[in-house]
């Protein structure tokens, strides 16, 4: 599989993340096969494909939330650990946001930012405490720093939330459908910090059903079916000439063709 163009890593240079003949099973359900991707440093990748084509699998094993049966995963060239601290380094490496925002409920906004990277990355509290303001300020939260999770809406919560994984000083970002639960209204505030972000470098993986962001930040796009990415193409070219029947018939249901 060709590794797409825009924002390409140096030659030689170590792709950020590389998946090599990725199989992995939940009982009879074959659900990744056979996958190969490469992300240069610096690339937003989307991820698109109708429900239960593996999207969120492919995305929770980068950083090992899902163990995989075969094939290998790297990240910036490190064969990723099954268990240990390496695995606890890796997954401060590869920052994931998911749907549902988890923060820790009876922590302030401004702890919840801190309290990895003070435990894991052991920084010191001032330290940590400065960047973590510095990181709301970004997402535009820093006045309700001393609030609690269930004070803030839930748009407010997905940019904590991206702010508590970037307080690790992450290689790489995977957001896992990030604005799914989110009021209408909420969508964008998430979705501009996350195109800023984009813009900023940070190697992205983007599994959404938001095509608004994948046309405007996304380098490239894969489209998986039943588990394995069936295209992979810059955005301009997946959505105005999909390669595949299951992309041309993905794309006119969601985009109403
Ligand atoms: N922990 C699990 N145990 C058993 N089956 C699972 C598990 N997680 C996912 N699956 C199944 O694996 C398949 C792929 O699921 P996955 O969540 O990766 O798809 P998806 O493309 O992200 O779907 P969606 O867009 O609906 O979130 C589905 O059939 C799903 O039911």
């Amino acid at each position: 599989m060709t590794v797409s163009p825009s924002k390409s890593a140096d030659p030689g240079s170590q792709p950020m993340i590389a998946m090599r003949g990725v199989q992995k099973h939940f009982g009879s359900l074959h659900v990744l096969k056979d996958i190969d991707l490469e992300v240069p440093a610096g690339q937003v990748v989307v991820v698109l494909g109708p429900s239960g084509s593996g999207k969120s699998t492919l995305c929770r094993t980068i950083n090992r939330l899902e163990p995989i049966d075969e094939g290998e995963i790297r990240v910036e060239g490190q064969l990723l650990p099954a268990e240990g601290k390496d695995l606890a380094r890796l997954r401060a490496d590869v920052g994931m946001v998911f749907q549902s925002f988890n923060l820790f409920s009876h922590k302030t906004i401004l702890e919840n930012v801190t309290l990895a990277p003070t435990k894991v990355r052991k920084k010191s509290k001032a330290d940590a405490g400065k960047r973590a303001l510095e990181l709301l300020e970004r997402v535009g939260i820093a006045s309700q720093k001393d609030k609690y999770p269930a004070q803030l809406s839930g748009g407010q919560q997905q940019r904590v939330a991206i702010a508590r994984s970037l307080a690790m000083d992450p290689k790489v970002m995977l957001f896992d459908e990030p604005t799914s639960a989110l009021d209408p209204e909420m969508v964008n505030e998430v979705l501009d910090v996350m195109v800023a972000l984009a813009k900023e470098g940070m190697t992205m993986l983007v599994v959404t059903h938001e095509m608004g962001f994948a046309r405007k930040a996304a380098d490239r796009v894969i489209f998986m079916a039943d588990g394995a990415i069936i295209e992979d193409a810059e955005p301009d070219t997946f959505f105005t000439d999909p390669k595949t029947d299951r992309a041309r018939d993905f794309l006119g249901k969601i985009l109403g063709h």
